[in-house]
């Protein structure tokens, strides 16, 4: 299983510095939402400069035009870019477009679907990369919240998936477990007092 950091942080100088200190432990080098529409499209570029054999994943969240956002994410650097499964199958299909042309890729993020494996099964035909089962922040702050609900929906879709929603080093041998090929960890990594040494222990944590 890979280790995806979501950097949800709000600038490029606070983001170069959690990417320099955590790409050792790390496959994946999420720019969270809410970093791009703070900095714009540059600090995709400005992360994949600084970690070239990384692969960096621009979260866009697209719900329209998915060719044309996807392919200004790509060409700033982007090898993967995140499409709303709420969004049109045709979203998804111009998305998955600009990806083949570019040789990069497209993540579904299940974020605000009910039938989580189901939309998983449909969109995986359109030739995405993997489905993320997502969680949102504010739906991980809501009482009652539990990861492994995630988790079983995600066994449950049979396609290649990734998991967001709180991941930390005491989930994420359940989310190895579920079967996931990708976990997403943000606020365990970069609320950590030592984002280093978090990112450490949840490689350590995969058998
Ligand atoms: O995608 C995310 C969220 O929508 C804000 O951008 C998070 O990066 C994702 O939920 C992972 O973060 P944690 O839940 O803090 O692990």
């Amino acid at each position: 299983m890979k280790i995806q950091v979501a950097i949800d942080l709000l600038s490029t100088a606070e983001a170069l510095q959690l990417a320099g200190k955590v790409a050792p432990y790390v496959d994946i080098i999420e720019l969270g939402t809410p970093l791009i529409k703070a900095e714009g499209l540059s600090v995709i570029t400005a992360i994949k400069q600084a970690h070239p054999d990384k692969t960096v994943f621009a979260d866009m969240k697209t719900m329209d035009a998915g060719e044309l956002e996807a392919d200004i994410a790509f060409a700033a650097g982007a090898d993967l870019v995140s499409i709303l499964g709420a969004a049109d199958n045709s979203t998804i299909a111009g998305a998955v477009k600009a990806a083949t042309e570019r040789g990069k890729g497209i993540v579904v993020d299940l974020i605000g679907i009910a039938d989580k494996p189901a939309r998983a099964r449909e969109v995986a035909a359109l030739g995405v990369q993997f489905v993320e089962f997502h969680a949102g922040l504010d739906e991980q702050a809501q009482p009652g919240y539990d990861l492994d609900v995630l988790l079983s929906a995600g066994t449950a879709s049979q396609v290649p998936f990734s998991v967001a929603g709180g991941v930390s080093i005491s989930t994420i041998a359940n989310v190895q477990k579920s079967g996931a090929q990708v976990a997403v960890a943000g606020g365990a990594i970069y609320s950590a007092a030592d984002p280093a040494q978090a990112a450490k222990e949840l490689q350590a944590a995969l058998v």
